[in-house]
């Protein structure tokens, strides 16, 4: 594996502890002291592989344009970027879904209804091929604020156990999608490192 030296784009926030766990079980290299430090580049004791701590969102892009070879991105962040990558492996952690949701028994209003969303890409096409036309705003966070404050009509946003939408008072109307985090490739790292990347599959296969 030293000859095919790998970058890999992990996304810090909640997938990160996940991904560490399973890495770990399939017997591959994790940086030392990866839970404990601001560093945003790590290289594990070996020097086989090389960390890059990324926002989640923020993960295809660096694997698009080959600064990391691979990457751990959730499926929603792979449909909003669009990215050109190599979808590899179903990694099976962080599962939830994508859904629509909004305040109980509320029809939305207007002719364009508002959606706020994480998502405002996932969005739009949703609602479009379903040939309904909505004004989709763009937030960055406790989108469920969205309809209780009276900004929008609907959300499109990650649904898991759905605390958050009770606890708030909204209900689910829709899934959209299905998520699970999955292991990315850039399209030329996956010809060039085959062996190595390989190597990593099948040992992460195992333990999936
Ligand atoms: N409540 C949840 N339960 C399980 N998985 C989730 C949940 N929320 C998000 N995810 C998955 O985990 C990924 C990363 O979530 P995380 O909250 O760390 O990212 P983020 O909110 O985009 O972070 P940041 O706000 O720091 O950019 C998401 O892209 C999604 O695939
Ligand atoms: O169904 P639940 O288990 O309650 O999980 C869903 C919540 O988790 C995510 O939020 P996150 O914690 O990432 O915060 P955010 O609103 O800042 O994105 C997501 O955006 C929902 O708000």
């Amino acid at each position: 594996m030293k000859e095919q030296r790998l970058t890999i784009a992990v996304p810090k926030g909640r997938i990160m502890g996940e991904a560490i766990e399973i890495w770990r079980k399939a017997g591959l290299p994790v940086p030392k002291d990866i839970e404990d430090t601001r560093k945003l580049i790590l290289t594990t004791e070996d020097g086989a592989m090389e960390w890059i701590l990324a926002k989640p969102m923020d993960v295809p892009t660096y694997v698009e344009y080959g600064v990391a070879d691979l990457g751990i991105a959730g499926k929603d962040v792979l449909m909003e970027t669009g990215r050109e990558v190599y979808e590899l492996l179903d990694l099976k952690i962080s599962q939830c879904r994508l859904s629509v949701a909004g305040l109980p028994r509320v029809e939305p209003k207007g002719i364009m209804p508002r959606i706020a969303s994480k998502y405002p890409r996932v969005a739009e096409r949703y609602f479009r091929e379903q040939g309904k036309q909505v004004e989709v705003i763009e937030l960055h966070g406790s989108v469920e604020l969205g309809p209780i404050v009276g900004l929008v009509d609907r959300i499109v946003d990650i649904v898991s156990t759905g605390q958050t939408l009770k606890e708030n008072g909204l209900v689910e109307y829709e899934t959209i999608a299905d998520i699970s985090t999955r292991l990315i490739a850039n399209q030329v790292s996956y010809r060039m490192k085959q062996a190595a990347i390989k190597e990593i599959i099948e040992r992460l296969k195992e333990v999936i």
